[in-house]
């Protein structure tokens, strides 16, 4: 988790925390009181939208698992779009009842600024809120407010970079390897898979496919199908007919249409249910998608790239995705190795992305510290390059001096004791066997980049048995 190193939130501060658990609103409200002007709180996130409406607040505290939907976060992922689209500016940090980072990570690329998991050390709580109170500020001091990711066909973009593809930095073989298919499959019209762990570049990877495709003039529309409720999915991908259910005013075309002469990206399709599957497969077979409420199907002439972080073979192994669907996607594969075994691409990165938040935010930010690069090498970077990006956003805005030195770096997870393969690492040196074990689970769970099915399966622990040790040891 965060060290408690970041400023202390601003004391005219307004912070809203909505939380459908009043004991969790007693504690925050309590914490806070001391610290800032304004806590307001709510047990609904039905009152998100009047509040957001009335009040500017320089940070929100929004839990993820509201009761009706505990066990998948989606609930928390909807009032987060749903508070950006109110208050493009808002700063949200959301609460996860058990550190999943998995989930933790989905929400930070739905505009999450931070996380905080249940329960919280009050230092960490605190920091989050400073950090946020800082951001929001200093993005409208800039004119650059938070909010939605730019659609594709917004701004032109960077010349591409020398041996590079799209807007994808780094020069370490796996990426050249990665840069080298891309450039061969993307003018065939050949479904490509990416595989690889959250924030890894493979939205990235799919937008330079259809870039350096002769489908580039056309639309290239992403749809994350592990955010996509059961219920909406047909209406989402195929469409609707003008009265098909209630609240369908007019028609309107899904995303496969909406792709029509362009590329197609189904991100997280390894998280779609076997219901969502068979319908997919349906449509990619058949190239046609029949619109809910209507009898004919359309043709639509669209390119499929799909990716996901999950193991998609395991899954099919145990029967959990079809086989015939992999088959369809995978003509060509395309697999993204994590951060931490890119070499130095992590300092190019770095530098990358200090430049741009340093012009972003008009800071001098004239490179890093040795102690502060030494840092960034040693951390094991679960959320990959996303983490990256936003670790350097956040030091960029902490930074006192012209280089980010080590106490600006703040990390979502503890570094790994010791060295990452071996045996050695303080922890090792205690035989408390509490210690130990939170070590082992520490390290687990940054090798398999916050991957619970597979941290679990190297512990040989279930996942529920890992959850109950992630939540005792805080991690
Ligand atoms: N090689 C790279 N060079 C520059 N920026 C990168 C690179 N890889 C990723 N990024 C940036 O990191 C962030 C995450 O990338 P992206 O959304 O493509 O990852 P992802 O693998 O699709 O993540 P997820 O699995 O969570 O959907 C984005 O802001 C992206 O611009």
């Amino acid at each position: 988790m965060l060290p408690p190193s970041a400023a202390a939130p601003p004391p005219d501060a307004s912070v809203l925390v909505v939380d459908d658990n009043e004991d969790v609103l007693t504690a925050i409200r309590l914490l806070l009181r001391d610290h800032v002007q304004t806590v307001h709180t709510a047990t609904s996130p039905a009152a998100l939208p009047t509040l957001l409406r009335e009040t500017r607040y320089d940070c929100v505290l929004l839990d993820m698992n509201f009761s009706r939907d505990a066990s998948t976060g989606r609930e928390g992922l909807r009032w987060l779009e749903n508070a950006h689209a109110i208050d493009p500016g808002a700063v949200v940090v959301m609460i996860t009842g058990y550190g999943d980072v998995d989930l933790a990570v989905r929400a930070m690329k739905h505009g999450a600024a931070d996380f905080v998991t249940k329960p919280w050390a009050n230092a960490r709580l605190l920091a989050a809120v400073g950090a946020a109170a800082q951001l929001r500020r200093q993005r409208e001091a800039s004119g650059a407010v938070a909010g939605p990711a730019p659609p594709a066909s917004g701004p032109p973009r960077p010349a591409v970079p020398e041996g590079g593809v799209g807007e994808l930095v780094g020069q370490s073989p796996a990426m050249r390897a990665v840069y080298e298919t891309v450039r061969k499959v993307a003018p065939t019209d050949a479904n490509v898979l990416i595989l690889g762990e959250n924030g890894t570049g493979k939205e990235l990877v799919a937008e330079a496919v259809h870039r350096l495709s002769g489908r580039a003039a056309g639309p290239f529309v992403s749809v994350d199908l592990g955010a996509v409720p059961p219920s909406l999915f047909e209406s989402e991908l195929f469409g609707h007919a003008k009265g098909a259910f209630t609240g369908a005013a007019a028609g309107r075309a899904g995303r496969f249409e909406a792709a029509a002469g362009g590329t197609l990206f189904l991100d997280e399709i390894g998280n779609a249910g076997p219901t969502e599957q068979a319908k997919l497969l349906a449509a990619l077979q058949r190239r046609e998608v029949v619109r809910v409420g209507e009898s004919a199907p359309r043709r639509v002439d669209v390119r499929v790239v799909s990716a996901t972080n999950v193991p998609v073979y395991e899954r099919v192994a145990e029967g959990a995705f079809r086989q015939d669907l992999l088959y369809r996607i995978n003509t060509v594969e395309l697999r993204l190795p994590p951060l931490r075994e890119r070499g130095a691409d992590l300092d190019l990165l770095a530098d990358h992305f200090l430049a741009r938040y340093a012009g972003a935010y008009g800071r001098a930010a004239a490179g890093f510290t040795d102690g502060a690069r030494a840092r960034l090498r040693q951390y094991g970077w679960p959320g990959n390059v996303r983490e990256l990006q936003h670790t350097v956003e956040r030091a960029v805005i902490l930074a006192e001096g012209d280089r980010i030195a080590d106490a600006d770096l703040q990390f979502s997870a503890a570094p790994p004791s010791g060295d990452a393969g071996g045996q050695g690492g303080a922890a090792l040196d205690t035989l408390d066997l509490e210690e130990l074990e939170r070590a082992a689970v520490r390290r687990a769970l940054a090798k398999h980049g916050g991957n619970i099915t597979h941290a679990a399966d190297e512990l040989g622990l279930t996942r529920k048995s890992l959850y109950r040790r992630i939540e005792k040891y805080g991690l």
